[in-house]
């Protein structure tokens, strides 16, 4: 298994650590246009394979994209990030330039690959690379939903005073401050719904917190998180690398499914060695369903933009 991670800042670094520690993958490149960056990246996250004991092969390279030729799956973290006060939306001007260069660039030396999208707006850029590529709908899969579940379950443990490995719950919908849908009635603690241990009124606080989770980190960090989308990203190129068919909630063109058409948006899919396995189809509530429609007005809007 060939991953190629564009983007060798905070998330694409992350991302290409936590691959090479799992050691599921032969090689990893990692790409940047900034000279030199990458192959100081990869040489220091070498010298952490005898520590880390792992034998995945990362190498760097400046912006030559032949090296990453015959890719199984592509990773894009290349853009800016945001800053305190910004929202994702605003990345749009510079990132779509970015994102539409890079994919192109991918795809003419591994016309078979598998992209996954993570520059922001997520959502929108990977709308961006369906409407820019002729890659299936099955390989272009955007990653935001895992991300963010794995923020609503830590938020949920908290205020359960219990161990997050207790925890089940997923995040669907637009992966932006505004459009999350934390999926609250349908979070468990141990198979039991966390109705049962909170109340309303705290499932709400859960729910506000986990919707500005990265907004939460920026003000925090002065830019952008990184070793949970790290994380989120090496979880669903493992799922793909091993043909787990876990599910992840990932943004994908919906043609029909849940009622939409045209967009990219975040519902739980299977992932395996073909990308998208499957669409899984949850039943919603009338809420829930009302709230999945403001979240896809809120993504075509920026969409919109392109
Ligand atoms: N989808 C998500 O859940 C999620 C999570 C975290 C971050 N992000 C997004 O990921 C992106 C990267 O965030 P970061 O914190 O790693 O930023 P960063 O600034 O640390 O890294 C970005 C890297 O991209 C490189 N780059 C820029 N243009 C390039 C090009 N044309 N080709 C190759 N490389 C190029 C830069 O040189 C830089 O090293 C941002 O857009 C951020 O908003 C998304
Ligand atoms: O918050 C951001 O801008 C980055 C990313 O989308 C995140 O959720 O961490």
């Amino acid at each position: 298994m060939k991953v190629t991670v564009v983007g060798a800042g905070a998330v694409g670094a992350s991302c290409a650590e936590y691959i090479a520690i799992k050691n599921f993958a032969s090689e990893v490149v990692l790409l940047d246009i900034k000279e030199g960056y990458a192959e100081g990246k990869a040489m220091d996250l070498m010298q952490t394979a005898s520590l880390n004991g792992f034998d995945t092969k990362i190498t760097g390279i400046t912006n030559d994209y032949s090296k990453t030729a015959n890719s199984d799956v592509c990773v894009i973290t290349s853009g800016i990030p945001r800053k305190p006060g910004m929202t994702r939306e605003e990345l749009i001007g510079i990132n779509a330039g970015i994102v539409k260069a890079v994919s192109s660039s991918l795809i003419e030396f591994s016309p078979k690959t598998i992209i996954i999208v993570v520059s922001n707006p997520m959502d929108t850029m990977a709308y961006l690379v369906h409407k820019s590529t002729s890659l299936p709908k099955n390989k272009i899969i955007g990653m935001g939903g895992a991300l963010d579940s794995a923020r609503f379950k830590y938020r949920l443990a908290e205020a359960l005073q219990g161990p997050i490995s207790d925890v089940d719950g997923m995040v669907i919908g637009g992966h932006s401050d505004t459009g999350m849908i934390p999926l609250t009635r349908l979070a468990t603690r141990n198979g039991v719904p966390v109705s049962e241990f909170l109340s309303e009124e705290k499932l709400s606080e859960v729910l506000e917190a986990t919707k500005v989770g990265g907004a939460t980190l920026t003000k925090l960090l002065g830019t952008s998180a990184w070793y949970a989308p790290g994380a989120a990203v090496s979880a669903m190129v493992q799922a793909i690398a091993c043909d787990t068919k876990k599910v992840f909630p990932c943004s994908v063109l919906l043609e029909g499914e849940y009622g939409f058409n045209d967009i990219c948006l975040g519902v739980p899919v299977v992932l395996g060695k073909n990308g998208i396995e499957e669409i899984v189809k949850i039943n919603l509530n009338d809420a829930e369903k009302a709230t999945m429609v403001e979240s896809a007005k809120g993504v075509k809007a920026v969409n919109d933009l392109l």
